[in-house]
């Protein structure tokens, strides 16, 4: 008998607060841990490829597909729609791997819903001071959008105590381990 059970992790946390940069180290460290490609409206980033970052849609496009049910969850985040198509997620079930889902909390809980056996990690900032200084630093966001994205942190964090399990992002190494240790732990039960 297997001592390990595939899961669905859902990875939340405010914007800049490291859940891309520790889902990356920890898909190195972990073989076969799954990642669904979100939908967004946003305009790619330099450097982002279609259907790699994203599927990047149009604003029509995206509304299409929220009427005919093909998102598992979908929400306005940071003035932006974003959703998980649930072909993502049946490829990657099909595959009998655990899969990782990062989404905003609005997401998160609505894939609770639908999947009451996903597993619900938050990846918390050190501070708001810190958070910003990494956003501002990452280079991507515009003064408009840096502004709202940690105007939305402060709530995102209030609803950190309804996760399973939270992870603090302060020494990168550490908290790759932490990530890593969090996500073996629940294969194991
Ligand atoms: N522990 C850390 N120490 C220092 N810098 C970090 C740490 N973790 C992440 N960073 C840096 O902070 C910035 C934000 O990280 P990242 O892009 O992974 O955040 P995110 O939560 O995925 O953001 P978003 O939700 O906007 O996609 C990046 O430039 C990244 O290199
Ligand atoms: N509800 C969903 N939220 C999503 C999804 N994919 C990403 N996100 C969230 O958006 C923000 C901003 O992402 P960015 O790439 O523009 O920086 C990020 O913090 C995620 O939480 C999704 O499919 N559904």
């Amino acid at each position: 008998m297997s001592a390990f059970t595939p899961k669905l992790f859902v990875i939340s946390g405010p914007s800049g607060a490291g859940k891309g940069t520790l889902v990356a180290r920890v898909r190195d460290l972990h073989p076969n841990l799954g990642l669904t490609v979100s939908a967004t409206t946003r305009e790619p980033r330099p450097g982002e490829v279609d259907g790699v970052n994203y599927h990047f849609l149009s604003e029509e496009d995206f509304r299409h597909r929220i009427d005919a049910d093909e998102f598992i969850e979908w929400a306005n985040v940071h003035g932006h729609m974003y959703g998980t198509p649930a072909s993502e997620v049946k490829k990657n079930l099909d595959a009998g791997n655990s899969l990782i889902i990062e989404i905003d909390v609005q997401g998160a809980f609505q894939v609770k819903e639908r999947f009451p056996e996903a597993v619900l990690i938050f990846i918390m900032p050190p501070s708001l001071e810190v958070l910003a200084e990494r956003l501002r630093n990452r280079g991507t966001e515009t003064e408009e959008s840096l502004s709202l994205r940690l105007a939305n942190a402060s709530h995102e964090i209030e609803l950190s105590d309804r996760y399973d399990d939270v992870v603090v992002n302060d020494d990168l190494d550490d908290a790759t381990a932490e990530l890593l240790n969090v996500i073996q732990q629940h294969e194991r039960n």
